[in-house]
C-alpha cells in the first residue's frame, strides 16, 4: 500500500433504498476510517448487506451516494485495488482449486501471479488451497473469499459476516487477522449481527436499525453511554443516606431494603459525601453494561424478529 491510499476511505451519504413496500435503507451514513476496523452492526434485515451491496454497485440506491476513494466504486479502474470485499462466501467455482481461482482473477485484474500465493498465506489457506472449492466447509470459503479480497492489497477492506461458519480457533484467528489489516492503516469495515462477535475486534461501531444509523461510536464511549451513571449503594442507613445524596442533587431510588439507586452523582464523590456527614455503607458500585446489553437496549425497536424464551411461547 502506498502512503496515499492509507488516507482511503468509505463514505456512505444518505443513502435510501426500496424493495417493493419495504424501505431497506433510509438515510444511511457513515464513514470507514483508515487504521481501525469499523464494526457494522445491526438485527437481520436491518440493511447492513444491502449497504455493502451499493457501496460495491451491485445495488443501486433511490437517493445518496457511496464513495470510496472518494469516487463511486463503479467509476475505479482497478477496483481491487481499492477495495477488496467478501459479500457471499458461496460464489465460487466449484471444480476449480482455490489456487486457479486466485489465479485466474489475478489474471484478469491484472496483478501478479505472487500475490497469489502471498493472499493463499495471509489467509491461512495453507495446503487446502490445491483443493477444489466445491469441497471447502463454510470456514474455508471465507478464507477463500478473503483472500480473493486481499489480491490487489487495497487499502479499503470490507467484509459482510466474516465470522460465519467459522470454527472457535477461526473465530480467534479472524480477529487478529482484522486487527492487522487496520494496524497496517487499512480502513477495515465487517458487518455481524451479533455484537460479541465484534466486542473484542472493533474499535468503532456503526449500530444499524431499519435502514439507519441507531449510534456511531467508539467501544468505550457506548459503554459509558449505556451505563447511564447508575451507581447502586449499599447502606444500613437508608432513609439517611437518601437525605444526603438527595441534598447534593442526585436522584434517590430504594431499590431493596438495604440497596440504593443513585443517578447524578459519580461514585467517588458519593462516597465522600457519606464518609462526610458519618452515613455507614458497605458498598458503592458503578453500573457496569455490557456492550451487549447496550446493544440490545439500542436495537430494541428496530428488531423485526427477537426469539421468545422457552416457557413464554405458550402464554
Ligand atoms: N433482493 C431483495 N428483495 C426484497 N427485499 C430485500 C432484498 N434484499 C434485502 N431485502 C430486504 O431489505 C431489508 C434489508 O436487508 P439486508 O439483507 O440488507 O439486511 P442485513 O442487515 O444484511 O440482514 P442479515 O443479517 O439478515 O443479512 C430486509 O428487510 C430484507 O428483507
Amino acid at each position: 500500500m502506498s502512503d496515499e491510499s492509507t488516507k482511503a476511505t468509505i463514505e456512505v451519504i444518505g443513502l435510501r433504498k426500496r424493495f417493493g413496500p419495504r424501505l431497506a435503507l433510509d438515510g444511511m451514513t457513515f464513514t470507514v476510517r483508515p487504521g481501525r476496523v469499523t464494526g457494522f452492526v445491526g438485527p437481520n434485515g436491518a440493511g447492513k448487506s444491502t449497504t455493502m451491496r451499493v457501496i460495491l454497485g451491485l445495488d443501486a440506491a433511490e437517493e445518496g451516494k457511496a464513495l470510496v476513494d472518494g469516487v463511486p466504486y463503479r467509476t475505479l479502474r482497478r477496483p481491487l485495488r481499492h477495495l477488496g470485499a467478501l459479500l457471499d462466501a458461496s460464489a465460487l467455482q466449484p471444480s476449480r482449486t482455490a489456487h486457479n481461482h486466485l489465479r485466474w482473477l489475478a489474471h484478469s485484474q491484472g496483478l501478479s501471479a505472487r500475490r497469489v500465493d502471498e493472499v493463499i498465506e495471509q489467509a491461512g489457506l495453507g495446503t487446502a488451497a490445491r483443493r477444489k472449492a466445491g469441497g471447502f466447509s463454510l470456514g474455508m470459503r471465507q478464507r477463500l473469499g478473503i483472500a480473493a479480497a486481499l489480491l490487489g492489497d487495497p487499502p479499503v477492506v470490507m467484509l459482510d459476516e466474516p465470522f460465519n461458519g467459522l470454527d472457535p480457533d477461526g473465530i480467534v484467528w479472524m480477529r487478529g487477522f482484522l486487527a492487522e489489516l487496520a494496524r497496517q492503516g487499512r480502513a477495515v469495515l465487517v458487518s455481524s449481527h451479533l455484537m460479541s462477535e465484534l466486542e473484542d475486534t472493533a474499535d468503532h461501531l456503526v449500530v444499524i436499525g431499519r435502514g439507519r444509523v441507531i449510534a456511531d461510536t467508539s467501544v468505550s464511549e457506548l459503554l459509558a453511554e449505556a451505563a447511564g451513571g447508575r451507581v447502586t449503594l449499599r447502606t444500613s442507613a437508608p432513609p439517611r443516606a437518601a437525605q444526603v445524596l438527595h441534598g447534593a442533587g442526585a436522584t434517590v431510588l430504594a431499590t431493596g431494603p438495604d440497596t440504593l439507586g443513585v443517578t447524578g452523582l459519580p461514585d467517588e464523590e458519593i462516597v465522600a459525601l457519606l464518609a462526610r456527614n458519618g452515613v455507614p455503607f458497605s458498598q458503592v458500585s458503578a453500573h457496569r453494561a455490557t456492550l451487549e446489553e447496550a446493544y440490545m437496549e439500542l436495537t430494541r425497536d428496530a428488531v423485526e424478529y427477537r426469539g421468545v424464551p422457552a416457557g413464554e411461547a405458550t402464554r
